[in-house]
């Protein structure tokens, strides 16, 4: 069965981050010659001059035969995490991103301590750094995959003492009320959420309060002009400026499997003055723990729930027992659309729906239409989906089952997940203030009543994943393999503390093995690997594979050539309406690709609009769905 709950990595949006090398400040400026001429087979680079904070390398003798226009369409003049260019280099793309990997290299091996003329040797030696080094005062190793002190990657943030302060408690207690309204009165800022949804609505609060705010996620940028703003998904945090204040939503989700590692990140790197977190109190010893090395002052601030939530002592019953304000969960698409029929078969309500692989603003326009009563849909049919980034006025909650599938496994809804949707009752303020939870099993009951009244298990450790810059020092020394077996062996031999896990790249793997029968560089790969492709949906493999091909062949990947506009149909059954669902994701996967890719993705505006024409077409279906029978009158 597929799982269209929430699946958190839904819209997930990671950049690449070239910067993850272990760095110690050097103690004075220091300018390094290195003769870089055969440091990239077949490549050459034009002679640069690299600022690196305190170090300044001095790219000479470069053969500029074949030098290069304009490698990345973009340079970016800062590189990341406080390596910056004082002049964009130029080649092509593989020669610039080996001089950014070479470079922040380089500022590491020199923030470590070993001596310019002994790297320059080095590098004179060997032309390709390798994994082992000799200095003057003995042997020195860097091991690519030691990933033990993850705070040192972020030299920013590290010059910094942040004051971090961790606004926890149950859902609905004002976490995240109190943490905005510090961002909307600091002179600079960053809130960083977990769905794109609430980057939206963090962006539109804040620009409503005059507080000019962009918005930045993998698939859309919204630039407002003077903005010193920004509300961001979390895997477009910005680690290399300085903020006043910084905002982290839902920050246990650094434990989560697949996306914990940009939580992560964002935690360690952003360099604000005032770092606010919010999220479940499970969190609290584990990032006490991981900021005890940061030098940052961190304090705890505990919330409470600002309206009751009650476990309700009896079944549902019958299903004409269903009320307005009522919100059943269950966790597959063919169980929501089950369940909305059956209840508006009843004749008394018609039903939202609400799941992860429906469209963004789909979710959003059915939640609209849930929350106002002078619409006729008063019920709500979701998944997890609602846990997290939705304005809903439910009055109850009921459970249709206690288990998910969760893209491994069937398995039950743990504490923090039965929690967390259950939160979603009684909203303070709303027109139900008091929150009610039941489900239909009465067997589940004490399950429910049990979550509620305990505490979630203390979080144990935070993702990691390596990020471009390791792996492509990695691959260096480990010729002739692929990114796939590249991340196989990487995720095997990392070395990690106690604190963090490595994440999982199942998908990422999945991704890799389409791509490593290409002609693409490894950066390229990567890229791929990293966008919001789900390669269990068919249409959508198809679509990323397509791409891949397209991209490796002609380097320009026109959307006419897999997609012929004007043909989308308003789907007449669920099979229709599951692979329309599909064709929106394949052309958000267009849109990722174009904002990271620009030239060779180009159609960018024809993909954003075919995608809202397919939410349109979606909700239609919806719609369409709901009113197939006469409505007697509400009451
Ligand atoms: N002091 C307050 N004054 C007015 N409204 C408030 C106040 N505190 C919270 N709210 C409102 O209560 C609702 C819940 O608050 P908020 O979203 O901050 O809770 P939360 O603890 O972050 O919940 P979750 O974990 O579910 O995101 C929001 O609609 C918020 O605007």
């Amino acid at each position: 069965m597929a799982d269209y709950s929430t699946s958190l990595c839904s819209g997930a949006d990671s950049p690449p981050s070239l910067t993850t090398f272990p760095a110690r400040e050097a103690d004075n400026d220091e300018v390094l010659t290195v003769d870089v001429a055969g440091f990239t087979k077949g490549h050459n680079f034009c002679t640069g001059i690299l600022n690196l904070k305190k170090v300044k390398i001095e790219f000479t003798r470069s053969n500029t035969a074949k030098t290069l226009a304009v490698l990345l369409a973009n340079p970016p003049a800062q590189l990341s995490e406080g390596v910056s260019f004082r002049r964009a280099p130029t080649g092509d793309r593989e020669s610039i991103i080996s001089l950014y990997i070479y470079t922040i290299y380089m500022a590491a091996l020199l923030r470590r301590g070993l001596s310019s003329s002994t790297v320059s040797r080095t590098l004179l030696c060997n032309g390709v750094p390798s994994r082992q080094f000799s200095s003057s005062t003995g042997a020195v190793k860097f091991d690519f995959t030691d990933l033990t002190r993850p705070h040192t990657w972020y030299p920013i943030a590290r010059r910094k003492k942040r004051n971090v302060i961790l606004h926890v408690g149950p859902t609905n207690s004002g976490k995240t009320y109190h943490a905005l309204k510090k961002l909307e009165l600091s002179s600079s800022g960053i809130y960083c959420g977990p769905l794109r949804l609430l980057a939206w609505e963090v962006a539109k609060r804040l620009n409503k309060a005059k507080v000019p705010c962009d918005l930045i996620t993998g698939q859309e940028k919204e630039v407002v002009e003077g903005a010193k703003h920004k509300a961001v998904t979390v895997e477009m945090a910005d680690v290399t400026s300085d903020y006043d204040c910084a905002v982290i939503d839902e920050i246990q989700m650094l434990g989560c499997r697949t996306r914990g590692f940009s939580f992560t990140r964002a935690l360690l790197g952003i360099p604000a003055n005032d770092l606010h977190l919010c999220g479940d109190s499970a969190a609290v010893p584990l990032i006490q723990e991981i900021l005890s090395v940061t030098g940052d002052n961190v304090q705890v601030q505990y919330y409470e729930r600002l309206s009751p939530l009650v476990p309700l002592k009896t079944p549902l019953g019958s299903f004409s027992n269903i009320r307005t304000g009522d919100c059943i969960v269950t966790f597959s698409r063919h169980k929501i659309y089950k369940l909305k029929r059956k209840i508006e078969d009843d004749g008394k309500h018609l039903c939202s729906v609400v799941y992860g692989s429906l469209p963004p603003e789909t979710r959003t326009r059915q939640a609209t239409m849930f929350n106002d009563e002078s619409s006729e849909f008063d019920v709500l049919v979701a998944s997890d989906a609602i846990g997290m980034g939705l304005n809903l006025n439910i009055s109850r909650i009921i459970f249709s089952e206690m288990e998910k599938f969760d893209g491994f496994e069937m398995r039950p809804l743990s504490v923090p997940e039965i929690k967390q949707i259950a939160g979603r009752a009684g909203r303070y303020g709303s027109k139900f203030p008091v929150g009610e939870v039941t489900c239909l099993d009465p067997k589940d009951l004490p399950l429910i009543h049990s979550s509620i009244n305990c505490p979630s298990p203390i979080l144990e450790s935070a993702g990691l994943f390596p990020t471009f810059d390791l792996l492509y020092m990695y691959s260096r020394s480990h010729l002739n393999i692929g990114l796939c077996q590249i991340l196989e062996q990487f995720v095997e031999n990392a070395k990690l503390s106690a604190n963090y896990f490595i994440a999982n790249c199942e998908e990422m793997l999945k991704v890799a093995a389409v791509l490593d029968e290409l002609p693409i560089s490894l950066h390229d790969k990567y890229l791929f690997c990293l966008s919001p492709a789900d390669m269990s949906d068919e249409i959508l493999s198809q679509g990323l594979t397509q791409f891949a091909h397209t991209y490796a062949k002609k380097r320009i990947v026109r959307l006419r050539e897999i997609f012929t506009p004007g043909t989308l149909k308003v789907p007449k059954t669920q099979t229709e309406l599951k692979e329309l669902e599909s064709i929106h994701k394949v052309l958000e996967l267009y849109v990722w690709l174009s904002f990271r890719l620009e030239d060779s993705f180009p159609d960018r505006d024809l993909a954003s609009s075919q995608k809202s024409i397919c939410g349109m077409l979606i909700e239609e279906f919806l719609e369409r769905l709901g009113v197939q029978k006469p409505m007697p009158k509400k009451y």
